[in-house]
């Protein structure tokens, strides 16, 4: 019998950029992008267009980039979001509109404030409207886990004939149990057989998402709403590496199904958003927590030298992480070994890039005596995702004891010109941030401020993220890498300021140019 293919449906840059502190800036997003599109995902919901400037921009380029996975980018049932979305998937490959609306009793009366037919209304007109950009539209039912199955069906029966190929029942709330999901699927599959195909879109408020995945798929569902490392909105979304890890483990259970997922590519992925969102998988996360495969116990450790399987279910190598490679890199490395580690963790990088990240490690290695592969992952990844640098951070000089004024001297470079100016300030970090608010002649409002250290280690690297506002507009995302906090600081908020300036314009077009809603 020829396997089924579950599709994944990757909303990492979506509902995972909802996580609180989760931001990514366009760069960043594209190389996301680009790694899912590796990993195999067969969707990437790419952003919500209609969300704001920065989301739009991100969707656009993605679009014009990705090739192997269809780009989609959701829309309310409101036609200037659905506009939003058509205008910036347009130069897709393969694109996809993803429209919803709430269909629960408590949505459709507290949220919407809309009665059950406008609802459908709403619904058919989005559907209609989409595909006029499109063919391939998406339609879901938010809330689906509190709805009414038989207005499930009269709403789905209204879309389907609009034009809608794919049927999303979310559990938003993540309120239902795996036996129920299975039922709500089970009787939905069979209702729009042959007319669309049934998603789920699991959340993990009862920490349920994946089981409720997987109990979907067993019952119909043929298309499944993922994220990398579980991110999302409250307590996140089902991981994508934890169900595709499940359907291939236990393919004893699921042995007609077949995802078009390439393993190998899942810790490179989980750990290419780890670095650019900051926020790190808890250590005991199934599959990519840094414990996964770590046997502490004496006699499981026993067990494992004896025969690995008896404590192991999957081979590390599995998900792209070799345990085994020793090579450690430090200040005597060459250009071969460096290359050949870039390989191992999946980058590919051109040769000027390579050079600019061999320069960067070399400089670190002067500092820090053992390199692992998570500096090198933070520092490759924080070159790759560097937008154009408009301003850099010459130097930096401080001043701070526990009774005195803070004060900062910054040296910044913009072209050819070097500028020097100092500040006091509440702080040493609010010193340095105002110093070169008055260089560049910006003044940023910083939303956001996060540090994580790269490794372990006093000589570990920082990695700070910030999130900026300049000029009242939307906030940017930067992100700074040193040994020294401080100098990771001003690189992280140097960072976020060329980010700004790289989207100015488009912001603005898009702000003021009246055939858009925003
Ligand atoms: C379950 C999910 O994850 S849904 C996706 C969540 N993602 C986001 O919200 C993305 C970020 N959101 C935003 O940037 C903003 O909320 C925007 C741009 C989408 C809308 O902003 P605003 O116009 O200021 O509206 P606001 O967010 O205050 O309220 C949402 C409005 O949309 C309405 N609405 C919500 N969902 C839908 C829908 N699917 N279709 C039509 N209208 C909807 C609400 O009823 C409300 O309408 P009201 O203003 O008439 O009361
Ligand atoms: C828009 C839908 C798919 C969603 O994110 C949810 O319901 O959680």
């Amino acid at each position: 019998m020829s396997k089924e293919t579950i599709k994944i449906f990757d909303t990492t840059l979506r509902d995972g950029e909802q996580s609180p502190g989760a931001s990514m800036n366009t760069e960043e997003k594209i190389q996301i992008a680009a790694q899912l599109e590796r990993l195999g995902v067969d969707i990437i919901e790419a952003g919500f267009a209609a969300a704001s400037p920065g989301d739009f921009d991100a969707i656009e380029k993605i679009a014009q980039r990705v090739e192997k996975s269809t780009v989609c980018s959701l829309a309310r049932a409101v036609d200037a979001d659905v506009k939003a979305a058509g205008e910036a998937i347009a130069k897709a490959k393969m694109k996809r509109i993803h429209t919803f609306i709430a269909t629960s009793p408590i949505h459709m009366e507290y949220k919407l404030k809309m009665k059950p037919d406008e609802v459908i209304k709403r619904a058919v007109r989005a559907v209609e409207y989409a595909r006029t950009f499109v063919e391939d539209v998406e339609f879901s039912c938010e809330d689906a886990g509190r709805s009414d199955i038989s207005f499930m069906k009269e709403i789905s029966d209204a879309v389907i004939e609009a034009g809608a190929t794919t049927i999303n029942l979310p559990d938003t709330v993540g309120f239902r149990l795996p036996f129920e999901i299975g039922a709500m699927v089970k009787e939905m599959s069979e209702y729009v057989r042959g007319r669309a195909i049934i998603s789920v879109h699991n959340h993990n408020d009862l920490g349920l998402g994946v089981a409720n995945s997987l109990e979907a798929v067993v019952n119909g569902a043929r298309q499944v709403e993922c994220t990398i490392n579980g991110l999302g909105e409250r307590a996140g979304n089902a991981a994508l590496e934890e169900i595709v890890m499940a359907l291939k483990v236990r393919n004893d259970v699921f042995s007609n199904f077949v995802t078009n997922i390439n393993t190998k590519e899942i810790y490179p992925t989980s750990r290419l958003i780890a670095n650019i969102t900051g926020i790190e998988p808890q250590p005991n996360k199934a599959i990519v927590g840094k414990n996964a495969f770590a046997h502490e116990s004496g006699i499981h450790q026993d067990g494992v030298l004896k025969h690995k399987e008896t404590y192991e279910i999957i081979s590390p190598k599995d998900i792209g992480l070799d345990l085994n490679d020793t090579l450690v890199l430090g200040k005597h490395s060459g250009r071969a070994a460096f290359k050949d580690k870039l390989s191992k963790l999946g980058f590919t990088l051109e040769d000027e890039a390579l050079n600019r990240a061999f320069e960067r490690f070399k400089i670190l290695a002067d500092r820090k005596k053992e390199i692992c592969d998570d500096d090198i992952r933070a520092l490759v990844t924080n070159e790759m995702t560097k937008a154009a640098q408009v301003f850099e951070i010459v130097s930096l000089q401080l001043m701070d004891c526990s009774e005195g004024v803070p004060s900062a001297a910054v040296k910044i470079r913009k072209g050819e010109d070097e500028t020097m100016d100092a500040s006091i300030g509440g702080g040493t970090i609010d010193a340095v941030f105002k110093a070169i608010d008055r260089i560049t002649g910006y003044t940023g409002r910083l939303d956001e401020y996060k540090v994580k250290s790269v490794s372990e280690g006093k000589d570990a690297l920082a990695n700070v993220t910030v999130k900026v506002s300049f000029n009242n507009e939307p906030a940017v995302i930067g992100h700074g890498l040193h040994i020294d906090t401080m100098l990771a600081s001003a690189r992280a908020y140097i960072g976020a300021l060329n980010s700004y300036l790289s989207m100015e314009g488009k912001l603005k077009a898009r702000y003021t140019d009246s055939s858009i809603t925003v």
